[in-house]
């Protein structure tokens, strides 16, 4: 069957790169037909007809039908994936949550129409920041779905950190894997490599032992990943988009078709309580190894030293006092 797939934010930046990532296969793949519905606010219907234009002009063979709207009844009716990118971006000199009272209110109309409008079993992801706490907005809003299918974008994080150990080591990016994201894509987020490995031929050794440099590991590696976001808006006055957009494929390609062998990946999930004591009612990124078809368990009995302790309480914290802020902007 086709697959419809929306994509909010349409006319921006990110969706750019995505949209036609999605309807050139690269994340459902070439035989899968697929629908793609577009929404932005009212103001950029102009530029969003320009994008429609282009991705006819790309005649791409999987692209079965096009939807382009500004109303969310439109947007959600009936869809299998909703890539929640719609918002506003942070600038220079500000922290992401910074856009929690711009962005949440987004967040809880959409939670309410994916509650109304969209299939029962629609995959989200949230990518507009800050992006594990609008996630939590919208699963509040939205009771009738499951918490399981809501998740956050944190594998541009892991796709940074994995892409700075494998130029470390000077080894090519796919030889680096299981590098880990915990918690909040903010600053405060901890990059682990304690459970990473490095594959030179037919050898697989763990990271730490191949980098050799504990200091850097637990120092300058560490914050180069969670300030990566704000070193490109210095530089570009941009948002990243061309490596949020690649993330956002990894990201959906393997919910839909699941993680290969031992493997896993990091996303934003929905915190029960059950994993590494970390308290319920946040989104909070962990490693899961996902099944086809998408029904994901977090990677369970990895060793916790005190270093990663610490970090990991440090960034559910942040995301409690995100909540907190969030539920004042929702209540006034
Ligand atoms: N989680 C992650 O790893 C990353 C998250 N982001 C976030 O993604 C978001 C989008 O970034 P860009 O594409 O660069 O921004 P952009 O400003 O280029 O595009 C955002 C688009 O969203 C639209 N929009 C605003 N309110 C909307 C609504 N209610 N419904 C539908 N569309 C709406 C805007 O009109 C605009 O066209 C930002 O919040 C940014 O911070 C960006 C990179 C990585
Ligand atoms: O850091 C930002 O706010 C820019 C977008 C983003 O989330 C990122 O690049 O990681």
């Amino acid at each position: 069957a086709d697959l419809k797939v929306l994509v909010t934010g349409a006319a921006g930046q990110i969706a750019y790169s995505l949209l036609y990532s999605i309807a050139n296969g690269d994340v459902f793949g070439k035989d899968q037909s697929v629908t793609l519905v577009m929404l932005d606010i009212a103001p950029m219907a102009g530029v969003l007809e320009g994008v429609v234009m282009e991705l006819q002009d790309c005649a791409l063979p999987s692209l079965k039908k096009v939807i382009s709207t500004t109303t969310v009844e439109e947007a959600f009716a009936d869809i299998d994936y909703a890539i929640l990118v719609g918002a506003m971006p942070r600038r220079q000199g500000m922290e992401r949550k910074d856009l929690l009272k711009a962005n949440a209110k987004i967040f809880k109309e959409q939670g309410q129409a994916l509650d109304k409008f969209a299939k029962k079993t629609v995959k989200v992801l949230v990518v507009g920041n800050p992006a594990n706490t609008n996630c939590l907005i919208a699963l509040t809003a939205a009771p009738s779905i499951p918490k399981d299918n809501f998740t956050c974008l944190t594998r541009l994080d892991q796709n940074r950190a994995q892409s700075q150990i494998a130029a470390r080591l000077g080894v090519s990016n796919d030889c680096v894997s299981n590098v880990i994201i915990w918690g909040n894509h903010s600053s405060t987020q901890y990059p682990d490599v304690a459970h990473a490995s490095v594959k030179c031929g037919d050898t697989e050794s763990s990271v730490v032992s191949c980098v050799k440099d504990d200091n850097w590991l637990n120092g300058e590696f560490i914050t180069t990943v969670q300030k990566r976001g704000g070193a490109v808006i210095a530089a570009r006055k941009l948002s990243s988009a061309m490596s949020a957009a690649k993330a956002i494929c990894d990201h959906v390609r393997d919910w839909h078709f699941g993680t290969k062998g031992d493997k896993w990946t990091s996303m934003g999930i929905y915190s029960n309580g059950s994993n590494y004591g970390i308290k319920e009612g946040i989104i909070y990124s962990v490693p899961v190894r996902i099944a086809p078809g998408g029904a994901f368990t977090a990677v369970t009995g990895l060793s916790i030293s005190d270093f990663a302790r610490s970090k990991m309480d440090e960034t559910a914290e942040e995301l409690f006092g995100e909540k907190l802020m969030a539920m004042e902007f929702m209540s006034s």
